[in-house]
């Protein structure tokens, strides 16, 4: 049984994903190699804390979150470690080289990744059939779907570890059967992200036009009637008819789009830099994170039909 887990990078995804699971009652250790990282991640830990109350999730026993500066300390005696480091395979591959052999052979090693495939991340550890995909969304403490994937090399028996873990916790483990790039959860939203940069670059509409109609359009509806069933509620000859002549239109571009290598090598980034596809000012950025957080717990309790 999973119960003390060791969180490997405290950026934008490991402080909510700390406070979700101490909130499940598991002990948690959390490191980072940044120092200022782990001073945020105390500040946004609180800050997740406060949403968890506002979800009305009570804390199942005694779950705890503790800081350090040390790895060998992070993971000493845990159960699962999980993997939160950028999206990017030296860095994931030294994070595993450090543990390695600070970890029992039976410890389970998650990876947060959004999309390497779990196969690829096998060939840095040793005991590879202990290695899993555990994806959560962002913001982590509010989204309670998490995708679980298996590589070539993984336990099935470890699947079903970590399934399990996040039923038990109230999250809803999704499995995804083949170790596909992006798994499910990403394949289709940058199926859609593809799309709308492809549109707003075009200049079929603005920015902030695509936005209202994507979110009041689709996502409204999506968040209640999923695609599948979507299908059926518009009718598959419907579905038919249109995918006949749309779906060669639509963007197949296979590299990165310019205005976004534009962006990023101006380091437009988006909130983190205060400009991305829009502008952010410090306060802006405080007051549309907690409009934003507030929003997404009204719509969850409606969702689970808690209001
Ligand atoms: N940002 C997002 O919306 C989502 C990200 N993910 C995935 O989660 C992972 C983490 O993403 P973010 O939190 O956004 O990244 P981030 O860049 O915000 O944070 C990464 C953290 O890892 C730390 N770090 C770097 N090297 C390290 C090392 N050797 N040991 C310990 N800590 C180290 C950095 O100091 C930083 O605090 C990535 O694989 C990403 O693709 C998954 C779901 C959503
Ligand atoms: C743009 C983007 N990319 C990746 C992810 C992820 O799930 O890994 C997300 C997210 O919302 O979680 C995302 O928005």
């Amino acid at each position: 049984m999973i119960q003390r887990i060791a969180i490997i990078g405290l950026g934008t995804m490991g402080p909510g994903m700390a406070a979700r699971l101490a909130r499940g009652g598991l002990q948690v250790t959390a490191y980072d190699v940044a120092p200022a990282a782990i001073e945020r991640a105390r500040t946004m830990l609180g800050t997740a804390e406060g949403v968890l109350d506002a979800l009305g999730i009570a804390a199942a026993g005694a779950g705890t979150v503790r800081f350090t500066d040390d790895i060998a300390e992070a993971v000493a005696g845990v159960d699962l470690v999980i993997e939160n480091v950028p999206e990017n395979i030296a860095i994931k591959a030294e994070v595993y080289r450090a543990i390695d052999g600070l970890i029992a052979s039976d410890t389970i090693v998650a990876s947060d990744t959004s999309g390497i495939p779990i196969t690829q991340l096998q060939a840095h550890i040793s005991h590879p059939e202990r290695m899993v995909g555990m994806h959560w969304s962002n913001p982590p403490h509010i989204i309670p779907m998490i995708e679980v994937i298996g590589g070539e090399k993984t336990a099935p028996q470890i699947v079903e570890t970590i399934r399990d873990l996040i039923r038990s916790i109230g999250l809803l483990p999704v499995v995804v059967k083949k170790d596909v790039p992006g798994f499910v959860e990403n394949r289709v939203l940058y199926a859609l992200l593809r799309e709308a940069v492809d549109l707003v670059e075009r200049g079929v509409i603005e920015p902030e036009d695509l936005d209202t109609c994507v979110s009041w359009g689709i996502g409204y509806k999506i968040a209640v009637v999923g695609p599948m069933a979507l299908l059926d509620m518009a009718g598959l000859d419907i579905y038919k008819s249109v995918s006949s002549f749309l779906n060669a239109d639509l963007s197949n571009r296979g590299d990165v789009a310019p205005m976004v290598l534009e962006k990023t090598g101006a380091s437009k980034l988006g909130i983190k830099s205060g400009e991305g596809m829009f502008s952010y000012t410090p306060e802006q950025t405080k007051a549309l994170q907690a409009e934003r957080a507030r929003k997404l717990v009204a719509v969850r309790r409606i969702l689970e039909g808690r209001e």
